[in-house]
């Protein structure tokens, strides 16, 4: 076990089951529809990867860098664009998948500029929801864990830029923040 670890949130086995149980739902709801999934970089990579394994319809993806953390542990508020998609979306059933809604102001963002570009359907899937954060309105169309309100990392969630390639998510302790 790592020594930086203050308490395990979801172990390895826990988040790859929920993977099944997502992709399940999503191969039932998207059958014949070829939707196209959209990586929100960097967080979500590792559960896109998961995800994508275990959606069993043909699926397309693109991924849209976005940043509005830097090294800090509060959103900035500002959403900043740092890769657009390459894939046109009009017309597109589009899917996002997101690592974790926090405040929601990522994907309050995301999803307007997706709706303004046109898509045939807008859906959200993200690993994590910490509904208690939220400092906008908006609507998860699929959900895999509530989580309490501590910043989280592994699996994809960073705290200046470390701890991404941990298989599991964790709350780290105190002193890695100092
Ligand atoms: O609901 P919000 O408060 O907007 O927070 C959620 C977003 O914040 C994180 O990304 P971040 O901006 O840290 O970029 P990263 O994915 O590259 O770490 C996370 O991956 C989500 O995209
Ligand atoms: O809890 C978190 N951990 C890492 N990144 C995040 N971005 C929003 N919330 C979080
Ligand atoms: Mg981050």
């Amino acid at each position: 076990m790592r020594n930086d670890v203050l308490e395990v949130v979801l172990s390895e086995e826990e988040i790859q089951n929920k993977i099944i149980e997502l992709g399940k739902q999503i191969s039932k709801d998207y059958e014949g529809k070829n939707p196209l999934a959209i990586c929100v970089l960097k967080g979500a990579v590792m559960f896109m990867g998961d995800l994508l394994k275990r959606i069993e319809t043909d699926v397309e993806i693109d991924f849209m860098a976005v940043s509005s953390y830097g090294s800090s542990t509060e959103s900035s508020g500002v959403v900043k664009i740092v890769k657009d998609l390459d894939t046109e979306v009009a017309g597109r059933h589009v899917l996002i998948v997101e690592d974790i809604i926090d405040s929601g102001l990522t994907l309050s963002y995301l999803s307007d500029m997706l709706h303004r570009r046109n898509c045939a359907s807008l859906k959200i899937v993200t690993l994590l929801d910490k509904p208690h954060r939220r400092k906008v309105d908006l609507h998860i169309d699929y959900r895999g864990f509530e989580v309490e309100d501590a910043f989280l990392v592994g699996y994809g969630l960073d705290y200046g830029e470390k701890y991404r390639n941990v298989p599991f998510i964790f709350i780290p302790k105190p002193e890695v923040y100092s």
